[in-house]
């Protein structure tokens, strides 16, 4: 069977895009996997697949497979990468669409710039919607945050827990290029008091409207930009009395925008989708 795609990226963060309203796409988890390799694949972190809404008043269904051929919830980069791809595919005439994903409905709006601002919804704070389990630990007062002590490689660190629909663990240090990411990030992703496990996100505090932020992500490692890994980041450190909306946020691969107003509001990310190459592919 041949399967259209579109090799696309934000910030780094690369996706294989598949339309399936006009292709039959019901491949497995392994299948997904196998795409997803960059030695025996195409190659991606995660893949984004177009499908049609089930939910009245939305304009597509948004489906995301991490490169370990599993699905979840939420893709912030991928948001971007999805709207552009719609635009350009002509599935839709409209700058702002309403999409929904696993955990909720999100709105991409193309920039007259070329980037995208999507709207990626409240965050949910409370750590049992991570989830995380907070149970017998004494949680550490910061501003509006209560961020836990997570004995991990040997060391306790401090993180703050905050769901896009996707759950994320975010610590503040001193310095992204010589934190522990490959060593520490797999231990926080696997940790057992994250039921579902987890994004570790670890951020460099410039100023209060600008972090350098690297993710070791939940199912891809680490990436060169997480677009909700970002939004997660910001609101901790907003909660935590260390940032201003808007703030700047220095990926690897690129810069992200976040805004956020606060409790209950939505969480706003700005930043690029590109197209690399469209192929076809036999699996
Ligand atoms: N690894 C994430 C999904 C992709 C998120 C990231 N690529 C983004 O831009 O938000 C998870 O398992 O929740």
């Amino acid at each position: 069977m041949k399967l259209k795609f579109t090799k696309m990226h934000g910030a780094g963060n690369d996706f294989i895009v598949v339309d399936a309203i006009h292709q039959d796409v019901s491949l497995t988890a392994e299948q997904w996997r196998k795409l997803a390799d960059r030695r025996f694949g195409i190659g991606a972190d995660q893949i984004l697949v177009v499908e049609r809404p089930v939910t009245e008043g939305v304009d597509f269904r948004y489906r995301i497979f991490n490169n370990d051929g599993g699905e979840v919830e939420q893709c912030g980069n991928g948001a971007r990468a999805f709207a552009r791809f719609v635009s350009d595919k002509g599935l839709s005439k409209e700058s702002s669409i309403r999409v929904e994903t696993m955990k909720g409905i999100i709105a991409p709006r193309l920039e007259l710039d070329g980037s995208v601002t999507v709207d990626m919804g409240a965050p949910r704070l409370d750590p049992a919607e991570v989830p995380f389990d907070s149970a017998g630990l004494d949680g550490r007062i910061e501003g509006e945050d209560t961020n836990w002590p997570l004995p991990v490689d040997g060391k306790t660190v401090f993180v703050s827990v905050v769901s896009m629909g996707n759950p994320h663990a975010v610590q503040v240090v001193d310095d992204v290029d010589t934190a522990p990411v490959e060593t520490m990030g797999p231990a926080i992703e696997t940790h057992p008091r994250f039921p579902k496990k987890v994004n570790a996100g670890f951020m460099q505090v410039v100023d209060r409207k600008h972090v350098k932020l690297r993710v070791f992500e939940r199912g891809a490692g680490e990436t060169l930009a997480c677009g909700t890994g970002a939004c997660a980041a910001v609101v901790a450190g907003i909660r935590r009395g260390l940032l201003d909306s808007p703030v700047r946020v220095s990926a690897r691969g690129g810069e992200l925008s976040i805004a956020w107003g606060g409790p209950g509001e939505p969480v706003y990310l700005s930043g690029p989708a590109v197209t690399v190459f469209e192929g076809e592919v036999e699996i």
